[in-house]
C-alpha cells in the first residue's frame, strides 16, 4: 500500500507585487512531494524561489494558486487558527542561525517549547534530554549558548525543532554559519534524524557537497523545479507527478 506522503505541492504558484503594479512570479507550476523518511536537497541560484516553497511548505505563505497538502491534508484553505495549529504540531522548520535564547541552558530551550504547547514540564524535561542525547548533546544539557560551540548550537536548534514531533522537516541553509566538518556533521544528523523519526525532511542548502548524503535533490530555477533524484525511492522529491515511474501522463 503506498503511503501518503507528508507534504504534496501541486501546481502551486506564488507571485509577490513587484512594486510596480505588477507581479513577480516566484514560484511558477511547482510540484513537489516529500515523503516520510527521506531527506530532499533543495538547490539553485540566489533568488530562485528556494525560500519561497519553505514559507509556502510551512504554511507560512499561501499559493497564489494551487494545492498544498500535509499528511494528506489540504492546508491552503484552512483558516490561520488552523494553520497555526499545523505548524505547531507537524511542521518543523529549522533556520540558518540557531535563534536561542542566550539566558537559557540547552535543555531549557527545548523545554519551552512544550511549556508553550501547554504540555507538562516533567515529561517535556524527559524528552528534552532524550532528543539532545539523539543529537549528541547528552554532555551538554545544562550549557548555555554561549558555552555551545556553533556546530553544538546548530544541532540545539535541531533538537528544539524536534520537540513537536513534526512530520515534516523545513530547514533553510543549515550548514552556512560552519565550516566543512561541522557542515557534515550537521547534515548527516539531519539524514539520521530522517531515517530515525520518519520526517520528510527539505533541506535548501548551496552546499552541494553534502547533496549525496541525502535521498533527492531537486534545483529551483526561476520558480520553476526540477528534479534529479540520485538515488533512494523514485518518488523522494519528485517534481512532476509524470516523472515518476509508472505514472501516466495527464
Ligand atoms: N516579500 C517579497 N516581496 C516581493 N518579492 C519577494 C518577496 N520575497 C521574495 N521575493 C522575490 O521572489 C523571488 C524568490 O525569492 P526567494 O527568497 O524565494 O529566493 P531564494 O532562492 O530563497 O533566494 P536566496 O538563496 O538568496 O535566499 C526573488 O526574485 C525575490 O526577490
Amino acid at each position: 500500500m503506498t503511503q501518503t506522503p507528508a507534504l504534496q505541492m501541486t501546481d502551486v504558484t506564488l507571485e509577490y507585487p513587484d512594486g510596480r503594479d505588477g507581479t513577480l512570479r516566484a514560484l511558477d507550476d511547482v510540484d513537489f512531494t516529500a515523503e516520510v523518511g527521506t531527506i530532499t536537497s533543495l538547490v539553485g541560484p540566489s533568488g530562485s524561489g528556494k525560500s519561497s516553497l519553505l514559507a509556502v511548505a510551512a504554511t507560512l505563505l499561501t499559493p497564489t494558486s494551487g494545492s498544498v497538502r500535509i499528511n494528506g491534508r489540504e492546508v491552503t484553505e484552512l483558516t490561520e487558527k488552523h494553520r497555526a495549529g499545523l505548524r505547531r504540531d507537524e511542521v518543523g522548520l529549522i533556520f540558518q542561525q540557531p535563534n536561542l535564547l542566550p539566558s537559557l541552558t540547552a535543555l531549557e530551550q527545548l523545554v519551552i517549547v512544550d511549556d508553550l504547547r501547554g504540555k507538562p514540564r516533567r515529561r517535556a524535561r524527559e524528552r528534552g534530554a532524550e532528543i539532545l542525547d539523539h543529537v549528541g548533546l547528552a554532555e551538554s544539557c545544562s550549557r548555555r549558548p554561549h558555552e555551545l560551540s556553533g556546530g553544538q548550537r546548530q544541532r540545539v536548534n535541531i533538537a528544539r525543532a524536534l520537540m513537536s514531533e513534526p512530520s515534516v522537516l523545513l530547514v533553510d541553509e543549515p550548514t552556512a554559519a560552519l565550516d566543512h566538518e561541522r557542515s557534515e556533521e550537521v547534515v548527516t544528523l539531519l539524514c539520521r534524524i530522517t531515517r530515525e523519526r520518519g520526517t520528510a525532511t527539505v533541506m535548501v542548502t548551496h552546499d552541494t557537497d553534502f547533496v549525496p548524503l541525502t535521498d533527492a535533490m531537486v534545483t529551483m530555477r526561476d520558480g520553476v523545479l526540477s528534479a534529479s533524484a540520485h538515488r533512494g525511492s523514485p518518488d523522494a522529491g519528485s517534481t512532476r507527478r509524470s516523472d515518476r515511474p509508472g505514472s501516466s501522463p495527464g
